[in-house]
């Protein structure tokens, strides 16, 4: 039995313009344990689908069944008991700006019915997890976004949660910060064996800590898998483009105008190597469009896209495949 079965789950609103279907018939299986990434553009559906994980958006059509229970079947009262098992971070935090940080993290231990100073106490051992003990009597105000966002960490683990939703949690913070909030997501995940459903529309935050993947696009998940595999060889259009994410122009621009190749690579240092190689057996030169590492599930991937020139290069392909390279061509 799956965490979380999304069966064939259609949305569609009602609105002055007419219908929009944010949702077509999706289905995705989230394992217990698993940190599962749902990505897209704007307007592709994500935040329909987390809201319709928790029911506080209900499906026009098909079936959310969280740890077993189909959602559509519980009452309000068991669907309120349901969703104390499922917390939410978001990316403006949502915190309660004027209550000090331990109130904050209080809330939802007094709303489980736990007093006084036995909240507290429980409240500052979540920011210890958090690694903000210090920070207890202080306004949110006060805190930086990252310090903030851990304060919603901590507020939503006090719930004790089977399943934590991130949605956009990172959007908001520099990198640096992003990679703090993702290595203590990844800990609690390891620690607590919290399921983790992480919404976003950054392909380096899936790369980061996520162990599978749906990429969705006008409300359809357009590809699903394990996120070394899809990094290695997406296969939409959408996946091909999140993970290429050129973001120099005239890299972009000599790709499209170019026949060119993306090789991945499990380590940078083999690169020059391989290609050098190749280069001497072949006596054609190619032209390196771009060199990245990434890190992807905490391996350092490379990444290089090559364009071979004019001419026949399919030996050169073959070349590189037999050396354990990943090679597809760049559309
Ligand atoms: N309450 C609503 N009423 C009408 N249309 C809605 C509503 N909520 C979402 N939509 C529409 O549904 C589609 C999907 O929106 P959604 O917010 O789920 O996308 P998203 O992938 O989360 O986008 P973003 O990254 O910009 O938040 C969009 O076309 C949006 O305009």
């Amino acid at each position: 039995m799956s965490e979380i079965e999304i069966r064939d789950v259609s949305k569609v609103f009602e609105t002055d313009e007419g219908k929009v279907q944010a949702l077509s018939h999706v289905n995705i299986n989230i394992e217990k344990g698993d940190i599962f990434g749902i990505i897209g553009m704007s307007g592709a559906g994500k935040s329909t689908l987390v809201r319709c994980l928790n029911f506080l958006e209900q499906p026009t059509s098909g079936e959310v069944i969280v740890r077993g229970q189909n959602l559509k079947d519980l009452n309000e009262k068991q669907l309120r008991q349901a969703r104390t098992k499922i917390s939410m971070i978001f990316q403006n935090f949502n915190l309660l700006m004027q209550k000090t940080v331990l109130d904050n993290v209080c809330f939802p231990l007094k709303l489980a019915g736990i007093k006084g100073e036995e909240a507290k106490k429980k409240a500052r051992e979540y920011l210890e997890i958090v690694g903000l003990a210090d920070k207890a009597k202080n306004y949110p105000a006060m805190l930086s976004g990252g310090q903030r966002q851990r304060v919603a960490i901590a507020r939503a683990l006090a719930s004790k949660p089977e399943i934590l939703l991130c949605d956009e949690a990172t959007s908001a913070l520099d990198p640096a910060t992003t990679s703090q909030i993702l290595a203590l997501l990844k800990r609690i995940n390891k620690e607590m064996g919290i399921t983790i459903v992480i919404i976003t529309h950054q392909m380096s935050v899936i790369q980061d800590i996520c162990d599978n993947v749906a990429i969705m696009e006008n409300g359809q998940v357009q590809e699903i898998g394990n996120v070394e595999e899809i990094f290695a060889h997406p296969k939409s259009a959408v996946g091909k483009r999140l993970i290429l994410n050129v973001e120099n122009k005239n890299t972009a621009a000599s790709i499209e105008s170019h026949h060119a190749y993306r090789i991945v690579f499990n380590e940078q240092s083999a690169f020059e190597p391989v290609i050098a190689n190749m280069i001497l057996t072949f006596n054609k030169p190619v032209n390196i469009l771009m060199a990245d590492t990434k890190n992807v599930g905490g391996q350092a991937k490379g990444e290089m896209i090559i364009d071979f020139g004019d001419g026949d290069h399919l030996e050169q392909i073959h070349f590189l495949k037999e050396r354990g390279l990943d090679v597809e061509e760049v559309e």
